[in-house]
């Protein structure tokens, strides 16, 4: 059971960010992604590593279907995203789940924590009567045990770390097949980057979990995922295993990557 997007191409339309202006990034005639090829697995970690405006976001939505493509497919078990309507549509949403950046943003803060990792279920009409103890069982299964200290607190009763395990309890509950983090940790203190990435190699071994995992960082990618795709100007320069991509770079690109990650460079 696989994930996959062929030959995926997104062109934005109108006016350009100003950021990009600023930054010179491709301009409005070319791609945001363009012709790209990447596979996700069920019970595999596969790491998508570039720059910031490389193109990993858009083409993370284009494989959670948020967002339209220019061209290409996507497609899940080999059924292209696009053709999917009503009762499997909400299937693909269920199998499919996104968490992102920044927890503070996407966790509502006047929400408690029972409440926040709820909502899924309520949005795929599971009876209220099994909420709870779904919603318990995904608490413990990233750890924030014992579950009652948890459940009521509110986002800014929380650390970082805490906030970004409430984030995949919310993705979890749903009982995904694939989990799609965009920048899971970059915004937790180093201490506890390790601690979050492990639980998402642990979820992938117990619940055979598919991850992809996007990153600027090389360092956090060979961390745990199994596969590396590294991705310039909207394509993926480079893709392997994770060991070979390290060792043997064949892209000047991940080279350079390499290069700015001093600790690997020197393994
Ligand atoms: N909604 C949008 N409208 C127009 N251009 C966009 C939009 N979203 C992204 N872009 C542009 O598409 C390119 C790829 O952006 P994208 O966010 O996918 O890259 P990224 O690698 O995820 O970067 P970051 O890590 O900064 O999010 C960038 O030039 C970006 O400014």
């Amino acid at each position: 059971m696989s994930l996959v997007a062929e030959d995926v191409r997104v062109r934005y339309g109108g006016r350009r960010p100003l950021a990009d202006v600023l930054l010179r990034r491709p301009s409005p005639g070319s791609f945001a992604v363009d012709g790209v090829r990447l596979s996700l697995a069920k019970g595999s970690v596969v790491a998508l590593v570039g720059e910031s405006g490389s193109g990993k976001s858009t083409l993370a939505r284009c494989m959670a279907r948020v967002q339209d493509l220019t061209g290409g497919r996507v497609s899940v078990d080999g059924v292209d995203v696009a053709t999917l309507r009503g009762r499997d549509l909400k299937a693909f949403r269920r199998r499919v789940q996104m968490i992102f950046q920044d927890p503070y943003e996407s966790l509502s803060p006047r929400q408690r924590v029972r409440d926040i990792v709820a909502e899924g279920l309520a949005v795929h009409g599971v009876p209220r009567a099994e909420r709870e103890e779904r919603v318990r069982a995904a608490l413990t299964a990233v750890g924030l045990t014992p579950v009652e200290s948890f459940l009521d607190r509110r986002p800014f009763e929380l650390s970082g770390g805490q906030r970004q395990r409430v984030a995949i309890a919310g993705g979890l509950v749903l009982d995904p097949d694939y989990l799609i983090a965009d920048e899971p940790v970059s915004m937790l203190d180093v201490s506890v980057r390790a601690s979050v990435l492990k639980l998402l190699d642990d979820l992938r071994e117990s619940r055979e979990l598919g991850v992809l995992l996007i990153t600027h960082d090389l360092a956090t990618a060979v961390h745990v995922a199994d596969h590396v795709a590294v991705m310039h100007g909207g394509r993926i320069v480079e893709q392997g295993p994770a060991s070979q991509v390290t060792r043997e770079p064949a892209h000047p690109y991940t080279r350079a990557l390499l290069a700015a990650t001093p600790a690997l460079d020197r393994g």
